[in-house]
This record gives C-alpha cells, sequence and structure tokens, in this order.
C-alpha cells in the first residue's frame, strides 16, 4: 500500500480537484483508490446531515464505498480556520483521532491512500503557549513520515507559495513525491514561463498538470499512477 499527504500551496487551490483526479484515475487502472480528509470545516446541511464538499467529491472519486464519517471523521461546520472552529465546538483535534481514522481505512487494504490536508501545509491544530508548544497538522503527517504531495495553484505568488512551501516539507524532515501544477484560473498571464521557473527550481518531479475545467490527458494521470503506486 502506497500512501501520501496531499498539500498545497494555500487553501482553495485544487487539493481536492487534484486528489479526486488522482483516485479516478488510480481505480480506472484497477487500483483500489481511497481518500482521507481527517479535517474539514465548512459544512453543508444536506438531508439531515452537516456534511463537508471535500469529503462529498472525495466520497464519489473512491474506489469503494464508505460512509462519510469514515472519510471525514472531523467536521466543523463553519468555514474558517478549524483551530478556531474546534475551540467554538469543543472539539480536541488530537493526533490521535486523524491517526486512528487513516488507521480504519488501512484496514480496506487500498494500493493507494491519499489523505487531503486543510488550507497550506502549516495549519494550526491549536495555538499553544508558554507551557504547551502549537501543534500543526505538519507534525502529526512528520510523526507518520507520509510522503507528502504539493498542490500548486498556478496563479501570481505561486513561485513563492511553492518554494516555501517545499523548504517547509523538507525540513520537517518529509520527502516530497511530486508535485502537481494545477491551473487553477485559465487565465494566468505567462503560465508558461510560470510552470518552467517551477520545473527548473523544484527538484522533484512533475507528476501532473490539471488543466482548468478539463479533464486532464489520461495518459499523463496514469504515468502519475505509476510513479505513485
Ligand atoms: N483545475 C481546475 N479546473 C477547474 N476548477 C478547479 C480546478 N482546480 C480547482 N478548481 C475549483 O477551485 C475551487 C477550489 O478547489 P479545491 O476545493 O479543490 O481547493 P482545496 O485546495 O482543496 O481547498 P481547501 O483548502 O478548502 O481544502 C473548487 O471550486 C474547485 O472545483
Ligand atoms: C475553510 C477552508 N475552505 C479550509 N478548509 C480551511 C482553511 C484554513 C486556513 C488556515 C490558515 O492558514 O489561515
Ligand atoms: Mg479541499
Amino acid at each position: 500500500m502506497k500512501q501520501y499527504f496531499i498539500t498545497g500551496t494555500d487553501t482553495e487551490v485544487g487539493k481536492t480537484y487534484v486528489t479526486c483526479k488522482l483516485l479516478e484515475a488510480a481505480s480506472q487502472l484497477g487500483h483500489k483508490a481511497i481518500g482521507y480528509k481527517p479535517i474539514s470545516a465548512g459544512c453543508d446541511l444536506i438531508d439531515g446531515e452537516w456534511v463537508n464538499e471535500d469529503a462529498a467529491s472525495i466520497q464519489k472519486s473512491n474506489s469503494i464505498d464508505l460512509p462519510i464519517s469514515e472519510i471525514n471523521p472531523i467536521a466543523l461546520t463553519p468555514p474558517i480556520a478549524p483551530h478556531i472552529a474546534a475551540v467554538e465546538a469543543d472539539v480536541l483535534l488530537s493526533d490521535e483521532k486523524i491517526i486512528k481514522g487513516l488507521g480504519s481505512l488501512q484496514t480496506y487494504k487500498p494500493d493507494l491512500l491519499l489523505m487531503e490536508g486543510a488550507g497550506g501545509w502549516r495549519l494550526p491544530l491549536n495555538v499553544g503557549d508558554e507551557t504547551k508548544p502549537t501543534r500543526f497538522l505538519s507534525d502529526v503527517v512528520a510523526s507518520i513520515g507520509m510522503d507528502v504531495i504539493l498542490v500548486v495553484g498556478m496563479r501570481l505568488g505561486c513561485l513563492n507559495h511553492a518554494l516555501l512551501t517545499a523548504q517547509a516539507i523538507r525540513g520537517d524532515g518529509l520527502n516530497i513525491a511530486g508535485w502537481v501544477a494545477n491551473d487553477i484560473t485559465g487565465n494566468m498571464t505567462r503560465y508558461g514561463d510560470n510552470l518552467a521557473s517551477l520545473k527548473a527550481m523544484l527538484p522533484e518531479p512533475l507528476l501532473a498538470e490539471i488543466p482548468f475545467g478539463q479533464q486532464p490527458s489520461d495518459d499523463r494521470l496514469a504515468l502519475a499512477i505509476e510513479q505513485l503506486c
């Protein structure tokens, strides 16, 4: 079984979008692929149940049918920084809950397990003080020792965000399995030059390029899955 943590250069850069494309491509190639979103913030009331959109998308893209509560064990209602929503809801964002949820999904023995973060790499789980340091989701990922996939939302400013995020991941002692260029606007000025700059500056492999609003090429996704599985 191969498992990866999906992070991004920011919130709303396409982590879920890319996760779903990778899960669907892996399923089409005959792999059992499961997505996991341990912590979400932002839920809608659907048929009397609070459901997070990321979790619902992942549920649809998974190779097997799983209850949403297994895909997303910690679902906070307001679309805000999760540690703030967690304090308001009196919910503890603990390592144990995140790791237990991952363990439950591992029992299905997937070939590929993709765990999506929330926000960017340094997502606080709480805010510490003099007696207790701040814990980040990246600390949990480091404690598990997962390889990381970095989704770069292609827009002006992404060079700085991508380089800082990659530096932080490596600095935390983790391996970046590769990065994905996700075209989130379809109209980025000098898209090609920015992509070439990222390719030159990031030593890790470019796993896939995801176009804006279109199905990425099956061949390119198949190649990415081959590299990951
Ligand atoms: N390649 C793309 N083409 C078209 N729309 C896209 C693409 N990538 C992302 N989007 C859209 O952009 C929005 C943000 O993407 P997404 O929800 O995947 O971001 P995220 O990084 O997972 O955010 P969060 O931090 O909230 O989890 C969504 O509406 C999604 O459908
Ligand atoms: C609500 C939103 N869509 C995300 N799921 C949470 C983003 C948290 C960002 C925290 C931060 O770095 O400021
Ligand atoms: Mg998401």
